[in-house]
């Protein structure tokens, strides 16, 4: 076996379902260029994803699936509320599990399955206990942020803005005041497009994953390089930024159009399959999608304004509501959704084949809660988009949507039905969006042609990656 082909990856994703979906589609790529990959998922997820991931690894010879405990009883829920106590159990109970791990299957000869030894690690940008283990091990590691370059850049400046006395917020400050400290930024970034935490920070007090993230953030100049699934002509400015900060920025994205990985193999909810025919039923861009992701949850209140307002703006709508996304009400507000639409106007369903929904002809626009994924996976489709942020980075990704790329807008904070009306209704009619967010998914699609900056960019990995193998 030559040289080249001993490289083996050992990529290492935060156990999130958006995270996974990116993890998948990288690893897809390196399996294309012919490397080994081994996938460490936690216990809890491999045995949820079962069935898919064994299909997967059937399927390339090159890949498989281990697993990891993340300390958490088998009970617990691991939704958003429990990002702090997850991230916790991942730093003390999976990283001893995974330095154990690491330490035999980077010797010859370290598992049964006769894979070569693992030669590099790619880790999630915001697990920094993994990148330090690997190099303690020898192994060279890479941090893989799954977000946008722009939100990765707001979290590094997180301590210059605190310095400059531009956080804390002053108690009850305008929150549409510009903030200046983030480079590249200071003409449209105000204190609301900030992650959400940033609201929340006193003089005493920062909210635990605020720290936890701007932390790996900071720590990430001393990995070998910094990934990002995004591309050049998305976010140049803030990619250019960081290449000063970093020892060096892979801009490889969407990876998910350059390397699409089957959906089932990381999907931990089962995709509802009437949803597609449901949407052939329907006319050319007539209906709008609906999905805030996999960790956002909201009110009753907030549920009842989003349906009064999409009822109102007249145009059929197929939502996702994950069934752990409105707690109690859950069962009413299904019921509610329907009745209000009328016979055949709405499809409610608690998870969908997106990417494929994204595509359909029938998708007029995206309600979105500007999770990184699915606002790349709205670009690569054209599809305008209404940006309804809940938190982390999706702040930041939603101002850039509504100001900078212009594919969108931006109605962060406000949940109110003539809004919702009004705002699906610009999104749905204008053909000046339109126009932007299709010349967007055109000039991507040249980012990740062969000979694009994106898939130039993932060579320039691979060839990095086979280095440090070697
Ligand atoms: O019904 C659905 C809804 C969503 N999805 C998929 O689930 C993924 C969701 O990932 P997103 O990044 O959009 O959002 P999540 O909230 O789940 O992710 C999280 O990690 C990535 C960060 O950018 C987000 O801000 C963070 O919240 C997308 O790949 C989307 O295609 C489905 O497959 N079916």
């Amino acid at each position: 076996m030559a040289a080249a082909d001993m490289a083996h990856v050992l990529v290492f994703p935060i156990p999130a379902q958006g995270h996974l979906n990116s993890f998948l589609h990288f690893s897809t790529g390196l399996l294309r260029a012919g490397l080994h990959v081994t996938f460490l998922h936690t216990d809890h997820n491999l045995r949820r994803l079962g069935a898919a991931v064994r299909e997967a690894a059937a399927a390339s010879p090159r890949l498989r699936f281990l697993s990891v405990p993340d300390g958490l009883p088998d009970d617990d829920p691991r939704d958003v509320g429990g990002i702090p106590q997850l991230l916790e159990g991942l730093r003390t109970t999976a990283s001893a599990a995974y330095r154990d791990l690491l330490a035999s299957l980077r010797r010859a000869g370290g598992t049964a399955d006769g894979f070569p030894p693992v030669t590099c690690v790619v880790a999630d940008g915001i697990m920094p206990f993994a990148w330090d283990i690997a190099e303690e091990l020898g192994v060279p590691a890479i941090a893989y942020r799954t977000v946008s370059a722009c939100s990765v850049l707001a979290y590094l400046s997180v301590p210059k803005l605190i310095e400059l006395g531009e956080l804390p917020f002053p108690e009850g400050g305008d929150l549409d005041e510009p903030i200046r400290g983030v480079p590249g930024m200071e003409s449209f970034l105000r204190r609301r497009d900030l992650p959400v935490q940033c609201r929340s920070l006193t003089n005493t007090y920062q909210d635990p994953l605020l720290e936890a993230v701007v932390a790996a953030t900071v720590h990430s100049r001393k990995a070998r390089a910094l990934m990002l699934n995004t591309t050049a002509s998305l976010e140049r400015s803030s990619l250019a930024h960081l290449a000063r900060e970093m020892r060096d920025v892979f801009a490889v994205g969407p990876l998910h159009a350059m390397s699409p990985a089957p959906a089932v193999a990381t999907s931990l909810w089962r995709h509802d399959d009437g949803c597609l025919a449901w949407l052939d039923s329907q006319a050319e861009r007539s209906v709008v999608y609906i999905s805030l992701g996999s960790l956002t949850v909201i009110s009753h209140e907030q549920f009842t304004e989003f349906l009064h307002g999409l009822v109102a703006a007249g145009y059929p709508f197929l939502w996702v509501l994950r069934p752990d996304m409105l707690g109690a009400s859950q069962d009413a507000a299904l019921q509610e959704a329907i009745a209000a639409a009328g016979e055949g106007r709405s499809c409610v369903v608690p998870w969908v084949p997106q990417r494929d929904v994204l595509r359909h002809r029938a998708v007029g626009c995206f309600l979105t809660h500007s999770g990184w994924n699915s606002t790349i996976e709205g670009v690569v489709e054209g599809v305008p988009m209404v940006c309804w942020p809940f938190f982390v980075d999706q702040q930041v990704n939603s101002r850039f949507v509504g100001a900078v790329w212009r594919n969108g807008l931006d109605m962060k904070d406000v949940c109110e039905r003539g809004v919702v009306e009004g705002t699906v209704r610009v999104a749905m009619e204008s053909a000046e969006v339109r126009r932007t967010a299709r010349a967007l998914a055109e000039q991507v699609e040249r980012d990740i042609a062969d000979g694009g900056a994106s898939a130039l960019e993932f060579k320039r990995l691979v060839s990095f990656i086979r280095e440090l193998s070697s």
